[in-house]
Formats: C-alpha cells, structure tokens, sequence
C-alpha cells in the first residue's frame, strides 16, 4: 500500500484555514492556493535524490550537491488543478507539466475523461499527479490509470484536502502511488462534497457558479 503523508508545516496549515473560509473570495483564494503549492512543492521534493560534484568556488574547488536521478513532470487535473501549478513551477521551473481533463459527473459521480496531453517522456519522469480534492477518489484514480496506460511508471499524488474514501480507493487500485496531503477532513456529504473542505475548487478558483 502507497504510503500517505501529512503536511504539517505551520505555513501550509494558516493557508488552508484561510482558503476553507467561505469569506475568502477569488483573487485571495487563487493567491493562498498558489502560495500552498509552492510550500507543498518544497515539502515533497524533500526525497529527491542527490548527487556530489566538484565546483570551483572563488577561492577553492569543493564537493556539493545536485538533485540527481530522474527528472519531474507535474500532471494537474483540470480544471482545478490548474490552480497549483504556477505555485509548483516557481519552485521547480524546469517540471514538464501534462494536463489530464476530467469532470465529475453530478449525478453519478463517476469521473468523465475530455482531455489529455502528456510529455512525450512520461516513462523516465516522476510524475506528480495534482488536485486540489480528493473526494470520492474517482477522478485522482483515472487520471491514475491514464497515466499509467501511456506508461508512466513513477507517480505521486498531492491534494490540498482529502476525504477518508478518496484516500481509500487510490490507495486499494493504485498501491504503488504514494498520496500527500495538507489534510484529511471527515467525510462526504450526499453529493459527494467534503466536509467541512472548501466548496467546489474549480469554482472558487476561477469564479464561476
Ligand atoms: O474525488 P472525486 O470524487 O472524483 O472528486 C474530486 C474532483 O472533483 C473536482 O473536479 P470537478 O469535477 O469539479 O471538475 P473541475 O475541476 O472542472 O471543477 C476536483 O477538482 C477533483 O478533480
Ligand atoms: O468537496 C469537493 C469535492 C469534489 N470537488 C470539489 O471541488 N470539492
Ligand atoms: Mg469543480
């Protein structure tokens, strides 16, 4: 089973606070889910390999190190993902991003595939798969299992807040993807909401409803 992990970082924890607040509206939230990103980038390059090399200084050559092994590729699923990859690039620019479209069917819940375009690499990358919820899990797991089909091998998933049952099917059908997350909230409600969470992201993110 794919391990999960917490972002405790203080900073990370006062963001969210304030991007739950139905108070906060698009331009600040748009703003606090950028800054969240680039602190969740930081914390989960934190394994990144590294390898020692020679540099020569002004006054002495010395060793120091490098990020070394395989390089990143940040997968969001849109729409909402979308909002975590400015904050994500700022820390680490050189990131291929491919994007994996899908929507939530209201009714079923059952995640619908409209888009797809990857880097023609995705197999030598360590893919970050992000969105800001995990609900059902629907989604995360078939964007997941795209990727997969076009042979990524290596991939994590990173959410800003998710339920209980998203955390559960990701973990049952992909075992191999480990998940980070700023928080796990108590469950859905009958239309598949998190609660407490923050409302519809996309929505909140780019202000339509
Ligand atoms: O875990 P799940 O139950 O699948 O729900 C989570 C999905 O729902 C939201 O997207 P939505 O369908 O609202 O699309 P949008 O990003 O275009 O608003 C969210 O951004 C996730 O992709
Ligand atoms: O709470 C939720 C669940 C799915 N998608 C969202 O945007 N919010
Ligand atoms: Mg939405």
């Amino acid at each position: 089973m794919g391990n999960l992990y917490i972002f405790d970082h203080p900073l990370i924890q006062h963001k969210l606070t304030y991007i739950r607040d139905k108070q906060t509206g698009t331009k600040e939230f748009r703003e606090l889910v950028d800054e969240v990103s680039l602190l969740m980038a930081y914390e989960i390059t934190r394994d990144l390999p590294l390898q020692e090399v020679e540099v020569e200084t002004p006054v002495t050559t010395c060793k120091s190190k490098v990020i070394a092994g395989k390089k990143l590729g940040l997968i969001p699923i849109l729409r909402a993902g979308i909002g975590m990859v400015d904050g994500f690039l700022s820390l680490i620019p050189s990131a291929k991003v491919g994007h994996v479209g899908l929507y939530r069917d209201p009714e079923t819940l059952q995640p619908v595939e409209y888009y797809l375009k990857l880097p023609s690499d995705i197999q030598d990358r360590v893919l970050i798969v992000i969105d800001p919820m995990l609900a059902t899990g629907g989604s995360a797991e078939a964007a997941i299992t795209a990727l997969k089909k076009r042979g990524a091998r290596q991939m994590k998933l990173m959410c800003l807040i998710a339920a209980p049952e998203g955390i559960e099917k990701v973990r049952a059908e992909h075992p191999d993807v480990d998940i980070y997350v700023a928080a796990i909230d108590q469950q859905l409600d009958e239309h598949g909401y998190i609660v407490p969470g923050l409302g519809d992201a996309g929505d909140r993110l780019f202000g339509t409803k």
